[in-house]
């Protein structure tokens, strides 16, 4: 048979080798903590019950959730912001003139916690030409709130929208501003609060918090244990993956694929962090795992002969004939297949529902999407954004990790959510554009040096003649335009729950923090190196 030429994707080992991982062992982990840390909680709800004040109720609940600790507050926070929201729509606003810093951190908290509020509240802040009074330049931590409260904003709504420009722009120009602020301003303009994952947050502004004059040490204590008894607690949800993964064999087997377990890991814990979802974080990180490497089949190493034969075998999802198949292939076939009727068994057991089919369909739509993408690559053909953009918010496999995040978080499983989630509501859509969109922005350089479909960059500029400058910005002002969309869809009730909700936005929030300095899952760039030291394994 005529040699077959196979690409390479050219990719390092692993950095943290199973033995190291398997090493690991945190003080965290015991027992020990436990009683500490509950004593310190209800310190902490002792002193939120006693802050009466609107202002330093709005501050409490922030820092708390800045500090990542909020998780353990939520039914106190809720009742406060309900008393709050009262008080706010019985326009009892215009009677205590609110500054805007007040204002905005006010409408991000109530807006964040699902009350209805409008942009209109910001009128006042405007002139007769409705535009934002030029005094307000100089108030830091006004600009500053606005700026972080206007990244909630939906479509339609131009006061945000101008809030956004304005902001950034007076932010841009501080010259004198103290420490703590200017900390604060930089790490926002870097990427906002309302784009950034729970843990990352809370890593950073622990230490940001820490050297506040007026920090509130019982908070800072609890925020910093209860890091490390999550982070301790993560160290051993992924002892136990990279067993199951070592035990796959699939990285020696598949030695072109990415090998990337940590990588895979660490942003389940972006898309859900708190301890008691261990289940789904399993789950996910074996459903990222596998789609890397059958990634990597498709974009790589298979034959386009090869991957007709694979999507046909997935689609007809017929373990009986992978014979058929190339060795490489056979072992991947029966990984994902194995690990689909496991998921399949433990829900069946829990929940008396049987999510096979769900789970097929998810994985068949993937691997098609994939084929589309090698069918092209392979005949030199050149798509248009259109035909681009409908395959590859598929084929970032979005949809799949979000599908089986909604059975493993979903109890009981009712049968409407399960077909609203089959159609691939906006939700899935948002989320799986911004993943698309960040991931081509961090990638694909890398990805037509090697030999890959073209991908938004490319096809942008050659629908429009832009250069690549122009391309990547287009992108970035599209990432803001879908996450209006996400802010809306967030707000609409669908049958999902809020669990659910936030995991589909914090894979948008993963995708950007994981690309935002290039390619961090397949490159292992220093950026996301370090932030998987601070967040995984390094205690503070
Ligand atoms: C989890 C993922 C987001 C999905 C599978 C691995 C990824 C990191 C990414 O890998 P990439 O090769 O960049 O995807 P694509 O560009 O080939 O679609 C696509
Ligand atoms: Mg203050
Ligand atoms: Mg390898
Ligand atoms: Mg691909
Ligand atoms: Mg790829
Ligand atoms: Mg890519």
């Amino acid at each position: 048979s005529q040699t077959v030429i196979r690409r390479s994707g050219n990719y390092k080992p692993p950095i943290w080798e199973f033995d190291y991982i398997q090493s690991l062992n945190s003080e965290y982990a015991g027992e020990r903590y436990v009683m500490p840390a509950s004593k310190l909680k209800m310190q902490v709800k002792m002193m939120l019950d006693k802050t009466v004040e609107p202002l330093d109720q709005l501050e409490f609940i922030d820092n708390l959730r800045r500090l990542g600790i909020s998780y353990h507050f939520e039914n106190e926070i809720k009742r406060i912001l309900s008393v709050i929201n009262i008080k706010y729509s019985k326009n009892d606003r215009d009677s205590n003139i609110k500054d805007l810093y007040a204002t905005a951190l006010e409408f991000r908290l109530l807006r964040q916690h699902g009350f209805n509020v409008s942009e209109e509240i910001f009128d006042r802040f405007k002139n007769e030409k409705g535009e934002f009074k030029s005094r307000l330049c100089d108030d830091i931590e006004g600009l500053l709130q606005l700026y972080e409260t206007s990244f909630l904003s939906i479509e339609g709504e131009s006061t945000l929208e101008m809030a956004t420009e304005f902001t950034m722009k007076h932010l841009n120009d501080q010259t004198s501003i103290d420490q703590f602020h200017s900390r604060l301003v930089h790490r926002g303009l870097e990427l906002p609060l309302h784009w950034t994952i729970p843990r990352a947050e809370a890593r950073w502004f622990i230490n940001v918090y820490k050297d506040r004059p007026d920090m509130n040490p019982v908070l800072l204590e609890l925020a910093e244990l209860d890091f490390n008894i999550v982070q301790a607690k993560y160290q051993q949800e992924l002892k136990h993956l990279s067993r199951w993964w070592k035990g796959t064999c699939l990285a020696e087997n598949l030695s072109f694929a990415r090998d990337r377990l940590v990588e895979c890991f660490f942003w389940t814990t972006g898309m859900i962090f708190e301890p008691q979802y261990e289940f789904c974080r399993k789950i996910l990180t074996k459903v990222i795992v596998l789609a890397t490497t059958i990634d990597d089949i498709y974009d790589v190493y298979g034959t386009l002969e090869e991957l007709e034969d694979f999507t046909r075998i997935i689609e007809r999802w017929d373990v009986n004939s992978i014979h058929q198949l190339p060795d490489y292939m056979q072992i991947c076939y029966l990984a994902l297949n194995n690990f689909v009727n496991e998921m399949a068994y433990d829900i069946l057991k829990e929940n008396g529902f049987l999510i096979i089919p769900y789970l097929r369909k998810a994985w068949t739509d993937l691997c098609k999407a994939y084929l589309q993408e090698a069918r092209w690559y392979f005949n030199g053909y050149k798509p248009t954004m259109e035909e681009y953009m409908n395959t590859a918010w598929i084929s970032i496999s979005a949809h799949v990790i979000l599908s089986h995040a909604f059975f493993a978080v979903t109890s009981p499983i009712e049968k409407e959510a399960v077909q609203y989630l089959q159609d691939y509501p906006d939700l899935i859509r948002w989320s799986a554009m911004i993943l698309r969109l960040s991931d081509d922005l961090a990638t694909s350089v890398d990805e037509m040096k090697r030999g890959d479909v073209p991908k938004t960059i490319q096809c942008y500029m050659k629908e429009t003649g832009a250069s690549e400058d122009e391309a990547r910005k287009h992108i970035r002002s599209s990432i803001r335009e879908k996450w209006k969309k996400m802010n809306k869809v967030q707000e609409t009730s669908c049958p999902l729950s809020k669990t659910f909700i936030e995991i589909a936005v914090n894979l948008a929030r993963m995708a950007q923090y994981m690309y935002q300095y290039g390619d961090g899952h397949g490159i292992q760039n220093h950026e996301t190196k370090d932030r998987i030291l601070a967040l995984l394994f390094e205690p503070i």
